[in-house]
């Protein structure tokens, strides 16, 4: 295919979240912005992640919310799980949001877009199954891949990863997760709730080792609501006959093994080190504030970098990486704001600073959800609203563990990002009874103990009695 431009302004390698905004953001800019993709553009989100992943979820979550109606006075009997039709749904669910990330959609907003396997020729050639495009600039934005742990035994038991389970047609029986992260907390309870006997093994002490100790237990409860086997602080040491034998002894049965251990930037076959972009001892892109790379005319975003790996973190530095590299700019992927969610049930939410220990002199208020009224309504009280605050009451993180905490965090995660202070959310109005009155309420019982401190109580002292002098005079 004959390209529009001798030379592009900016070529963007991987066309998934953080590739297609580069490219998009590149061209609203004015340049010209080619993007190569070798399997299909909306990368991982759309084909094998958030979207298949939370569809799963939604199924599910109706699984038990049939079985929990119960403990509400309805009863809907055991449920029925069709397992082609809830892959059916989580295939329409996909189909639904293709359309924005096509080829076609990408080009009718000024992009040029390429099918094939990019790797770089030099800094400013990119060979396109081997054919040459020249660029003044660059961006990687090629992903990660799930690794695969060297168990012996594990390779000969076709194990799923979270590219390939999308394809399986038939619920296991019996599914052994390895690795109780956020691929394997979610895609667990979603296929524990569905009818699968499920045990997740995770090598460190707790599951979701990346929330607060209080926010893991709270899933590791929910997931055992579900049937589901948690087994922590443990490894599988090998695998045989469908049987995984684990350090301390201990085997497990299955039928399918899910490995969800984390993942691996995807940079082989790029010849990065021959265009001067270095990589770290976890094979991920080297990138400065600005998301450069070793080599000045080369950006990168998304997976392939060492940042948190979310779909918004990928849109948002893949934004920043083709404005600094179009404009010249110095703009910096902050990451302090950066909104995390685990789509279990709970949803464990947390933004910023979210371990009130991380540093001393920090505050947090953590209200238990036994005493929230939406929760009490809902019978979902087993969750908790934390703010975590700096010396001057500046809202600077916090966890919401409950239904659809995702929603809730977006408030914490603004008052993050403007430096607003304690005071700021208590004095703001919420409609009641939701679950952000959980953060309201951490927000007030700050400024409650504000409120009774020495200070304030003779600073409020003093003007009572001069308001009550005036009226004595006024009479
Ligand atoms: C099961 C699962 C659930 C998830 N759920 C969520 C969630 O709920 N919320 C959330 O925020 N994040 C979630 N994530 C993470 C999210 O999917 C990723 O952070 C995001 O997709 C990363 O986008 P990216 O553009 O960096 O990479 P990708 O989406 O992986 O895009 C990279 C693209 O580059 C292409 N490519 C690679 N090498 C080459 C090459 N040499 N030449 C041409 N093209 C190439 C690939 O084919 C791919 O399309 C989930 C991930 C998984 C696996
Ligand atoms: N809701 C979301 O936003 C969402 C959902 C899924 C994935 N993701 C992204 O994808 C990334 C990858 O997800 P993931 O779950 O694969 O990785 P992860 O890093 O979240 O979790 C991997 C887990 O596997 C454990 N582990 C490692 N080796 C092990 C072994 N040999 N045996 C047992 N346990 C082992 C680790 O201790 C860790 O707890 C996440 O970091 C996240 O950024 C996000």
């Amino acid at each position: 295919m004959s390209s529009t431009h001798d030379v592009h302004d900016l070529v963007v390698v991987g066309g998934g979240a953080a590739g297609m905004v580069a490219a998009k953001t590149a061209v609203k800019l004015g340049a010209s912005a080619l993007l190569i993709e070798s399997a299909r553009t909306g990368g991982d989100c759309l084909w094998t992640g958030c979207v298949p992943s939370k569809s799963l979820l939604a199924a599910a979550h109706h699984v038990a919310a049939a079985r929990r109606a119960t403990s509400l006075g309805v009863h809907f009997g055991e449920p029925a799980v069709d397992f082609a039709a809830v892959m059916n749904h989580v295939r329409s669910a996909i189909s639904a949001i293709e359309p924005i990330d096509t080829p076609e959609a990408l080009e009718s907003e000024g992009i040029e877009v390429r099918s094939g396997h990019a790797e770089f020729s030099t800094g400013n050639t990119v060979l396109v199954d081997g054919d040459p495009i020249r660029c003044r600039q660059a961006v990687i934005a090629t992903g990660a891949s799930p690794v695969l742990p060297p168990i012996p035994g594990l390779a000969d038991h076709a194990p799923l990863t979270s590219e390939t389970i999308w394809d399986i047609e038939d619920l296991p029986p019996r599914l052994l997760v390895i690795g109780g992260g956020s691929i394997g907390c979610e895609l667990g309870q979603a296929f524990a709730r569905l009818g699968s006997t499920v045990t997740i093994v995770e090598a460190a002490p707790r599951i979701l080792m990346g929330e607060p100790e209080d926010a893991s237990r709270i899933v590791a409860r929910s997931l055992k609501n579900d049937g589901a086997t948690v087994v922590a602080g443990a490894s599988v040491e090998s695998i045989a006959d469908s049987r995984a034998r684990l350090a301390d002894g201990t085997v497990v049965d299955f039928d399918r093994v899910l490995v969800s251990v984390g993942r691996a930037a995807r940079t082989s076959g790029l010849r990065l080190e021959e265009i001067g972009v270095r990589t770290n001892d976890r094979g991920q892109v080297i990138v400065s504030p600005t998301l450069r790379t070793t080599n000045p005319r080369i950006w990168a975003a998304g997976d392939v970098t060492p940042l948190p790996q979310f779909t918004h973190a990928a849109g948002s530095f893949g934004s920043i990486a083709a404005s600094n590299a179009v404009l010249g700019l110095r703009r910096k992927a902050g990451t302090t704001g950066i909104p995390r969610v685990t789509y279990t049930d709970p949803e464990v939410a947390s933004v910023g600073v979210s371990d009130p220990h991380e540093a001393s002199r920090l505050t947090a208020h953590t209200i238990s959800h036994d005493h929230l009224d939406r929760a009490i309504t809902e019978h979902s009280t087993d969750g908790f609203s934390r703010l975590i605050l700096d010396r001057k009451s500046r809202i600077i993180g916090g966890t919401v563990v409950s239904p659809r905490a995702g929603e809730t965090i977006g408030e914490v995660t603004l008052a993050v990002k403007l430096g607003l202070r304690a005071r700021d959310l208590a004095a703001t109005m919420h409609p009641y009874p939701t679950y952000n009155d959980g953060i309201w309420n951490a927000a007030l019982a700050d400024t409650r103990e504000q409120l009774e401190s020495p200070r304030a109580q003779r600073a409020m002292g003093a003007l009572s009695s001069l308001r009550r002098g005036w009226l004595r005079i006024a009479r």
